[in-house]
């Protein structure tokens, strides 16, 4: 704990309060999402262990990237180390956009649609030791998408990812929030796999281009049913045709007719330009 400065608290990830913290060593401006796990069932702890092990195991560019972890034994707490990115949330930026009556720009939409299929990637498709060991978020929505000085997404907190894909279980949402991004499988607690999280992705995409996300209702139970239902609004019209039918894609019921990530990366928005030939 001496080795770092809280400077602020920025917000609040699941299980935990997230506080902008400085590395004394080099300055280095860091966030740390503190844990009390004194309080905790043992489900509760095992979910710790996993997000951390989880983070530790993956790295990519779009990832927040891990440091390191602290525990203070006297207080029963848990402090993840992690990056700081300076543009904050998806959450707030919706936020400002809608109170501003601004839109956001339908580049910088497939930009961040492009990163988090990338990040999903790793995820989805993680090996240990050439064994497929698939990871899936399971709590994609805007609040878990983070932006880096540069605009650049970063997923975060897998505080309820799991590697166990298929299992039939309910996703345990730690946050009090309303399950506006839960796929129909869930809110069915059918079986669900990685294409789960690509629901959850179109949920969020639809959000940042209409300020709203597709289902909306004012108690979980009128939620649930708009979800199994399927329908929403389409997007507003200068918004692409491209767009719109890549959310309804991710957006399909039927789990089995929804993409991949493999699928959406052959997506012409999505396939980066080749490097110039020098
Ligand atoms: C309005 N939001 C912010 O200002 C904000 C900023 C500038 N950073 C964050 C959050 C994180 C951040 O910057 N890095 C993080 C790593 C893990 C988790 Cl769970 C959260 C964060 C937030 C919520």
């Amino acid at each position: 704990m001496q080795n770092y400065e809280v400077l602020s608290h920025i917000g609040k990830g699941s299980f935990g309060r997230v506080s902008k913290i400085r590395r004394k060593a080099d300055d280095k401006e860091l966030v740390w999402k503190e844990l009390q796990y004194g309080t905790m069932n043992e489900k509760e702890k095992q979910q710790i262990v996993a997000e951390v092990n989880i983070l530790r195991e993956l790295r990519h560019p779009c990832i927040v990237r891990y440091y390191d972890r602290i525990i203070d034994k006297k207080a029963t707490k848990l402090y993840i180390v992690m990056e700081h990115c300076s543009g904050g949330d998806l959450a707030s930026l919706i936020r400002s956009h809608a109170k501003n009556k601004t839109r956001a720009d339908e580049g910088f939409i497939w930009k961040v649609l492009g990163q988090v299929v990338s990040a999903l990637k790793s995820c989805h498709r993680h090996r240990e030791g050439g064994e497929a060991k698939p990871i899936l978020h399971r709590d994609l929505k805007p609040a878990n998408i983070l932006l880096d000085r540069n605009g650049n997404a970063k997923l975060c907190d897998f505080g309820l990812a799991t590697e166990l894909a298929g299992t039939n279980k309910l996703a345990q949402t730690a946050g009090v929030g309303t399950p506006y991004y839960m796929s129909p499988e869930l809110v069915n607690s059918q079986r669900y796999d990685e294409r789960s999280d690509i629901w959850s992705v179109g949920c969020i995409i639809y959000e940042l281009a209409a300020l709203r996300p597709p289902f909306d209702a004012p108690n979980q139970l009128a939620l649930a049913v708009k979800i199994n239902e399927g329908k929403f609004k389409r997007l507003p019209a200068v918004f692409s045709d491209e767009l719109e039918r890549t959310c309804g894609w991710m957006l399909r019921r039927d789990i089995s007719r929804r993409p991949r990530v493999e699928d959406l990366e052959r997506l012409p928005h999505l396939v980066l330009p080749l490097r110039e030939a020098r």
